[in-house]
């Protein structure tokens, strides 16, 4: 790592285990924190996670002022489970019904912050096994401790669960075998980041509203190379907050996220007029085997994001941001 990167490396990262719920919750000077879970499918693990949240970080100490889940098109009871577990619930499809509901991660995640009413809002996925709610207060540490921090994203051990096994260790692959190599290659300033691609990350408001959100599964590289560019690498922190164990997408599933992930750089990369545009969409051909042959499986993979939600007339009117 280049000499800079690991002055970074040294400054920029952080125990999440050093910080106290109880004094952060002192800290807060009048600022709001929203915890945002994405959940598409998830009844069989958001209660888990809402729970743990709301009893340890809302009921036993006062740090969260909203957990909210955005139902992101489900077809399972990821609502009701959710809502009985005390969190405020809105559905992906009704948040700025004008703008269309387009599929994906980023989109709730963006249709988010017109719910969420925190000046720090806490990213964490829905599908987290053995959650523990300390993985907020990390998170939050660094952003109500640190006023140059604005963005801090998680690092942790990866286990991988391979339907037989968890394996301490493997977890992680899009990260491992596209992103982290693209982002040393075209953004080397993000050499450092652990966990480029963690579900789990935290920002003021006053970034997020500013950035673009990618719509799918690219949401995370592009808001990281966007992030950088708003506020450099000093405005980013990481934490280490140990472990994390999340329900293991099948290779053929993340094989599609990486498109996306690799169409979202592309994206970036022509931005900054070092390639051809990224097209909307791309068939991605896979192949089943079937008996004595292979079955092949074509689907578009496409991408698309969101403006800055800074410019969106409905968000101005409702955060009472309009000029
Ligand atoms: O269209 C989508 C796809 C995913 N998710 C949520 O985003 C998080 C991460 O998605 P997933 O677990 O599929 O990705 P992985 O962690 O396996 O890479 C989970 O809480 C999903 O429920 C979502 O809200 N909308
Ligand atoms: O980091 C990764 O490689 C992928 C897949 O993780 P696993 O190999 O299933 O542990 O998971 C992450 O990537 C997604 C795309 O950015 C995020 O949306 C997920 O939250 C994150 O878990």
């Amino acid at each position: 790592m280049r000499e800079d990167l690991r002055r970074w490396f040294a400054s920029g990262s952080y125990q999440g285990s050093r910080y106290a719920a109880e004094q952060l919750a002192a800290q807060k000077d009048g600022q709001k924190v929203s915890v945002v879970l994405p959940a598409k499918n998830e009844a069989a693990t958001v209660g888990q996670i809402v729970s743990a949240l709301r009893t340890r970080l809302v009921d036993a100490v006062p740090l969260l002022d909203e957990i909210i889940v955005i139902d992101s098109n489900s077809t399972d009871a990821t609502s009701a489970v959710a809502a009985a577990a005390g969190a405020k619930v809105a559905r992906q499809e009704h948040i700025l019904p004008k703008l269309g509901n387009v599929p994906g991660k980023g989109e709730a995640l963006w249709k988010s912050l017109t719910v969420a009413t925190g000046d720090i809002v806490v990213f964490i996925d829905a599908d987290l096994h053995e959650f523990d709610p300390q993985f907020a207060v990390g998170m939050l540490g660094p952003l109500l401790s640190e006023p140059r921090v604005h963005f801090v994203k998680s690092c942790y051990d990866r286990p991988l669960n391979n339907g037989v096994t968890v394996m301490p260790a493997g977890g992680g692959r899009v990260t491992e075998l596209v992103a982290r190599p693209l982002l040393n290659l075209f953004w080397p300033e993000l050499a450092g980041i652990v966990q480029p691609l963690a579900g789990e990350y935290a920002a003021r408001r006053s970034l997020l509203e500013r950035i673009p959100f990618v719509s799918g599964y690219g949401v995370e590289i592009g808001m990281l190379i966007d992030v950088l560019e708003a506020v450099g690498l000093e405005g980013m922190a990481q934490v280490d907050l140990g472990v994390r164990c999340h329900r293991n997408a099948t290779d053929a599933d993340l094989s599609k996220m990486a498109m996306q992930v690799q169409l979202t750089v592309q994206s970036r990369l022509f931005r900054s007029g070092l390639v051809a545009a990224a097209p909307a969409s791309a068939p991605l051909t896979q192949f089943l085997r079937e008996g004595d042959r292979f079955i092949e499986e074509t689907c578009e993979i496409e991408i698309s994001e969101r403006p800055p939600m800074i410019e969106i007339p409905d968000y101005l009117l409702t955060a009472g941001k309009a000029s």
